[in-house]
């Protein structure tokens, strides 16, 4: 007999004398149901109530045990989190109260906002070589085909990038170049009027590589129907490409927030959607209000944010929540670099070094949606 019915089965029996001993006058106690005595009539409670009654205390006491099985998960995960030298994390006891808040919260309160570039892909290969953002897969492309056009692109790549993630230079001052950078590149696609299934091929044939369990980790959200929002100031199209061509289909629970090619009738690229979104405006200002997956994510008060850029850390803004949002990034750049790794650690709750793997986040989200009974 599971734990659920022999806890019901005991508050029958203690629900049966508290029922009938309950409230004045008390003129005898029965010790079970079969007993008839003599109470005051609205006192009788019949064996059905007794019954629900048990059944709801069961469960809550049920579900209590889960709440602090889960608790002590939050205590076994900070505990492993500490003894991880690439996780670097600037406020332990703020992370674990957000973690317990997520725990408690469990799957239907959690949101998952993640950046593409570099957080869902990896950054470098085994080698050390730098892969490809969703823009990159023209510069790479191009060049095979148009030599000419597809310098065009890298340099655009080699003048702004060093911009992008320059210590020396405001957001604001950042701003025009990044917003020169997005339109110059987004101008070479128009105007080359690229086929849908050349970029199909593009893709194909793209250094863009999944971080690992990457894939796992966006089919488990799926599988919990947590949303996961795919807000990148990347090209929207090529992530949806890459993401059918990896796992066969986009998963339902999976929305973007991105730069999107428009195409026309005869599916060359004619234009790309409004506004434009670079890294530094990453937040609501850019998301239509009407987007409809807005009605699926409302109530979902726990945002899990990953990212990989300074620019990353608003995604989360706008989402109208009242609940913790736990941001987790990723940092890839010059481990000597104290400056720009204290900063991260400033802005970031868990920073991970250096890591090509999903696996700290893959363990948050496991946390989150464990249940050690069933409810
Ligand atoms: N190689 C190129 N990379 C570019 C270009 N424009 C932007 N970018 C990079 O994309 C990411 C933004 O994507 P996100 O998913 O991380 O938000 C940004 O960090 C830029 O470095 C380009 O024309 N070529
Ligand atoms: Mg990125």
């Amino acid at each position: 007999m599971n734990r659920v019915v022999q806890h019901i089965s005991k508050q029958i029996g203690k629900n049966s004398r508290r029922a009938f001993c309950s409230g004045p006058p008390r003129r005898a106690i029965a010790e079970t149901l079969t007993d008839s005595v003599l109470v005051d009539k609205q006192q009788m409670f019949a064996p059905s109530e007794i019954v629900a009654n048990a059944a709801a205390q069961a469960k809550s006491q049920v579900i209590e045990t889960d709440q602090l099985k889960k608790l002590e998960h939050v205590t076994d995960l900070m505990e492993e989190f500490g003894k991880i030298e690439n996780v670097r994390i600037g406020n332990p006891t703020d992370v674990k109260e957000k973690l317990k808040k997520m725990a408690l919260g469990g799957e239907h309160k959690l949101l998952v906002i993640s950046d593409f570039d570099f957080t869902l892909s990896r950054f470098q290969n085994e080698k050390g070589e730098r892969l490809s953002t969703t823009h990159g897969v023209f510069d790479d492309n191009v060049m095979r085909l148009n030599p000419a056009l597809g310098q065009k692109f890298v340099d655009l790549r080699e003048k702004y990038y060093p911009i992008e993630f320059s210590p020396n230079l405001t957001v604001e001052e950042k701003i025009p170049h990044m917003e020169k950078w997005w339109g110059s590149s987004h101008q070479l696609i128009v105007n080359e009027k690229f086929s849908k299934s050349t970029i199909e091929d593009f893709v194909r044939q793209s250094r863009i590589v999944f971080k690992d369990g990457a894939e796992e980790l966006i089919q488990s959200l799926d599988a919990h129907s947590v949303p996961l929002v795919i807000f990148s100031a990347g090209i929207g199209n090529i992530i949806e490409i890459f993401l059918q061509q990896k796992l066969g289909a986009i998963p339902r629970n999976t929305h973007f927030i991105s730069n999107m090619i428009l195409f026309d009738e005869n599916e060359q690229a004619r234009a790309f959607s409004e506004p434009l979104i670079h890294t530094f405006c990453k937040n609501s200002s850019v998301i239509q209000k009407e987007t409809s997956f807005f009605h699926e994510i409302s109530g979902r008060t726990n945002v899990i944010l990953l990212g990989d850029s300074m620019g990353d850390i608003h995604m989360d803004v706008g989402v109208e929540k009242n609940g913790p949002t736990l941001k987790i990034g990723f940092y890839n750049g010059d481990l000597s670099d104290q400056k720009a790794l204290d900063h991260y650690v400033e802005v970031y709750d868990i920073v991970l070094v250096h890591d090509p793997t999903m696996n700290i986040a893959q363990k948050v989200i496991d946390m989150i949606n464990m249940k050690h009974v069933l409810l």
